[in-house]
Order: C-alpha cells, then structure tokens, then sequence
C-alpha cells in the first residue's frame, strides 16, 4: 500500500492525458454532461484500508458494471442451472450491444450475462413481485457489497434513469428479440424487464464504494470487514471468469494481456477491477475509446499493472 500512496497521484496526472483520445458517452443524453477530463481511482485492500488519487468524489452510475452484481444475484435466486439456461458462457467478440448472433446461432440465447440482451436476460430472472420490489432486492444487495451502512442505501439516479428508458431503442429490440426467441417467457412483461435493466445500470456510486464491491469479489464473495460470506465462493468464481472472458466488452483480450486482471467497465466510464486475494478497485474517467472502455482509466491500470506485476498470469 506504501508504494501505491506514494505513486498514485503521479500515475493518475499521467494517464489524464489520454482522456484527450476518448469520448463522453451520448447515446444516453444525460451521461453527456460528465466531465471528460476527470480521472480518479480508489484501491481498496484486504484489511479494507484505501489509497485513493484524483476526482474520486465523483458520483456517477454503475451502466454495465451492474451486470456482475446481478448476475451474482440471480445465481443466487435461481442456481446455475436456472441461469445457464437462458444465457451461455461465451465471449461474444462483437459490440457490447450487438443483435447478430441472438438471429445467427441456434439457439437464439445471449451468449453471456454481461453483453446487454444477455444482461436483459438476467434482470428478467431476479425474484421480487414487481419491478420495485426487484430494484429494491438489487439496491440492497449492491449496497452490502458496497458497504453501505445500515439505514443508508444506494439509489438509482432516477435522471439518467428516464433518459436511458427514454432513447434505448436498441435494447428494447433486443428485449422484444429475446421475448421473440422465448428467452424471456410467455409470462415476463418486456417493459418490466427493461425497467429493471435500466434501473440497475443507473445505480450511483463512488470509486470508494466500487473498490470495496470490488475487495468482496477479490476475496472470494467474504465481508472485508466482518469477513461473512456475503456471495459462494463459487458464484463469485463464475462471475470473475466473465469479467476477464468479457468484462471489457470486445477489447477484454487486449485487456487480459496488458492489465492481466479481471475488470467490468461500464459507459459512464466506470473501471471495477480486483487482484484476487489483495485488491478491489474503482476507477472513473468518463472518456471512452472506440470499444466503450475509458481511454485514461485502462491506461492508468496498465501502468499500475506493469509496476507492480498484477497480471495473474
Ligand atoms: N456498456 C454499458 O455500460 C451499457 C449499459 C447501458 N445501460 C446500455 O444498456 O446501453
């Protein structure tokens, strides 16, 4: 942790620049108004002490990084089996929001939780009697993770809520695609689903609070603090595996050979990583390269990364 303090503010004011090669998600109008320079990033160890450098007092929403929390959370509802049959356990290799292979493949499944029909999938699978009562189970689970404190919570930023609801004509396709293919059953209401779907993308959070989601995956599904079991061991297992088999969208391999670790990111420009056993991490830098990843913040893991050998291979 020594090294890391005295290095990190250094490294951080070095990788801001590559803000200047990457772009502000607009596809969702209300995540145009992040500041594009920002970087900031917050480590969390094992005995849940914090090293943290830049604009780590940024809030800002979870996108695609939620697709980790619920897919843990659906495993938990509804066992492996429940959820392997209706998504695979495949990198895709095409965009983060891609339709080809749900017509291209037989059968028609996402072929894993954390593309979005695969992560549409998953919102249709968490327990609860009505949307609300869904985002309610999400915001608690997410928030013990995040170590939330009793009588606080995590909520859903109920603006870009509406402006993604408002403009998600892709994912609504895919949806209506997958209720189409019978992944989403005769039962389930689409609108339902999406409205979890994107009440959960819209969860806001700060670095702090991701390094800790981060430290529980990293140690295995353990509390950092009370060290109770909070996810299985095994679920948490499953759940790495994608980040690195996919968590970077379709630059993950690139990611697994320069970074070496696993690591969900999200268009808001949120980076969740963790070196399993030591580390959980939070990054934020709203600018996004070409595969929806944040230029400065993956520059900022690789150089960390390659100073203090974190690649797990
Ligand atoms: N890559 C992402 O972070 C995508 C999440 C976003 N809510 C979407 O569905 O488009």
């Amino acid at each position: 942790m020594e090294e890391l303090r005295a290095k990190l503010p250094a490294w951080v004011e070095a990788s801001r620049a590559l803000a200047n090669e990457g772009q502000v998600a607009s596809y969702i109008p209300e995540l145009a108004k992040a500041p594009r320079e920002a970087l900031g990033i917050t480590i969390m160890g094992r005995d849940g002490s914090t090293v943290s450098a830049g604009e780590t007092e940024l809030r800002f929403t979870m996108q695609s990084i939620s697709k980790v929390f619920t897919l843990l959370l659906a495993l938990i509802d509804n066992g492996e089996k429940g959820v392997f049959a209706k998504v695979g356990m495949e990198p895709t290799g095409d965009d983060f929001n891609s339709m080809l292979k749900l017509e291209l493949v037989e059968p028609g499944k996402p072929f894993n939780p954390l593309i979005n029909a695969g992560a549409i999938a998953i919102s249709s699978l968490i327990r609860g009697s009505s949307p609300a009562d869904k985002v309610a189970r999400i915001l608690s689970f997410f928030g013990e993770a995040a170590g939330v404190q009793a009588g606080g919570s995590l909520s859903v930023n109920g603006e870009v809520y509406r402006s993604e609801s408002a403009t998600a004509h892709r994912n609504r396709s895919l949806a209506y695609f997958l209720k189409d293919n019978e992944v989403l059953g005769e039962e389930i209401d689409v609108e339902d689903v999406l409205s979890v779907y994107f009440q959960h993308c819209s969860v806001e959070i700060t670095c702090g609070q991701l390094a800790r989601m981060a430290l529980v995956l990293a140690l295995g599904g353990a509390d950092p603090v009370s060290g109770r079991q909070l996810i299985p061991r095994r679920y948490v297992r499953i759940a790495k595996a994608f980040m690195l088999m996919c968590g970077m969208y379709n630059a993950s391999g690139e990611f697994a050979i320069q970074v070496g670790i696993p690591a969900k990111s999200g268009v808001s420009g949120g980076i969740l990583a963790l070196v399993p056993g030591r580390y959980g991490i939070g990054v934020i830098g709203p600018a996004l390269g070409p595969k929806g990843n944040s230029t400065a913040g993956v520059h900022l893991l690789e150089t960390i990364s390659a100073s203090l050998d974190w690649s797990i291979f």
